[in-house]
């Protein structure tokens, strides 16, 4: 737990910790995903979780954002402990996600499911837009500013219109990464961002979530398979194999950690 802030070298401000996690362990039956796991995420950082296959990405993923409740362990969150809660109850509180298998509404326009990100923030309820229909007006215009400046940021303005089910896959991607920036999150989680990319689109989504984090300043924590993409992405990394934490720091520190490269060629375990 950290509460001072420091600029990066690309001068980028990272904030306290905005989420720990202290000791988590996670068992289905008798495979235990994730064994006594402890890390932290800063505000306004990019955090890598990495780890070959089957090492408890996503388990640790669900357990963030509400999916899998652990056994053991404690969730901090803004400075208290979270108690266990649903995914809605854990969106609610500004976790933002997106998912290896594209959720978007696929027979919707691209605006049309960015908007779906801002509901969260629609405060009129039905019975207030019937009678004060200027209040529902007005949050209504402000919704579509914010829908529309993330869309000229993600640079899928010419395809507002066009049905998501239409889009080729990393399209997709931007339009599902541009729904969870409209919820304007405390913190964005993004599942295996690349995966199925070629190399041009892992490029382009290396950029807009570079960008994403600077321009909005958004506390993005994202899992990964490919070790590559996300060490010149991540101010920290947490490295899982078998369940447990085998490395935890900057990329640098990450790259030369002799149980993390071990894991990385298939050395055997002790
Ligand atoms: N719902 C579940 N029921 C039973 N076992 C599970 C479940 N989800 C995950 N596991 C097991 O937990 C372990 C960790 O799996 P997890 O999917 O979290 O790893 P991962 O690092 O995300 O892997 P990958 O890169 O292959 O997606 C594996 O042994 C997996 O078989």
């Amino acid at each position: 737990m950290s509460n001072d802030s420091y600029v990066t070298d690309d001068g980028r401000t990272i904030g306290p910790t905005v989420m720990e996690m202290k000791n988590i362990t996670l068992r289905f039956g008798g495979v235990k995903a994730i064994t006594d796991i402890s890390f932290d995420i800063r505000e306004g950082e990019i955090r890598a979780i990495i780890g070959p296959n089957g090492a408890g990405k996503s388990s640790m993923l669900n357990v963030i954002s509400g999916f899998y409740v652990p056994q053991e362990g404690e969730v901090w969150y803004k400075g208290a402990k979270r108690p266990p809660m649903k995914p809605y109850q854990v969106a609610g509180q500004g976790i933002a996600r997106t998912f290896q298998n594209i959720a978007l509404f696929e027979g919707m326009t691209v605006l049309d499911n960015v908007m779906t990100g801002r509901l969260r923030q629609m405060k009129a309820n039905i019975f207030e837009q019937a009678i004060w229909k200027g209040k529902a007006e007005r949050e209504e215009v402000e919704n579509r500013e914010k829908v529309e400046r993330i869309i000229d940021f993600l640079e899928i303005q010419a395809i507002r219109k066009t049905p998501v089910g239409r889009l080729p896959y990393g399209l997709k991607k931007r339009v599902e990464l541009a729904r969870a920036l409209a919820a304007e999150p405390s913190i964005l989680l993004l599942d295996e961002p690349m995966a199925g990319m070629n190399v041009e689109e892992k490029e382009d989504m290396s950029r807009f979530i570079l960008d994403m984090n600077d321009e909005f300043g958004t506390t993005i924590a994202l899992i990964e398979h490919d070790m590559g993409v996300v060490m010149d992405l991540s101010d920290r990394v947490v490295v899982m194999d078998y369940g447990k934490k085998i490395g935890d720091g900057t990329p640098d520190e990450v790259r030369n950690n002799q149980d993390v490269i071990d894991a990385y060629l298939g050395v055997a375990h002790d």
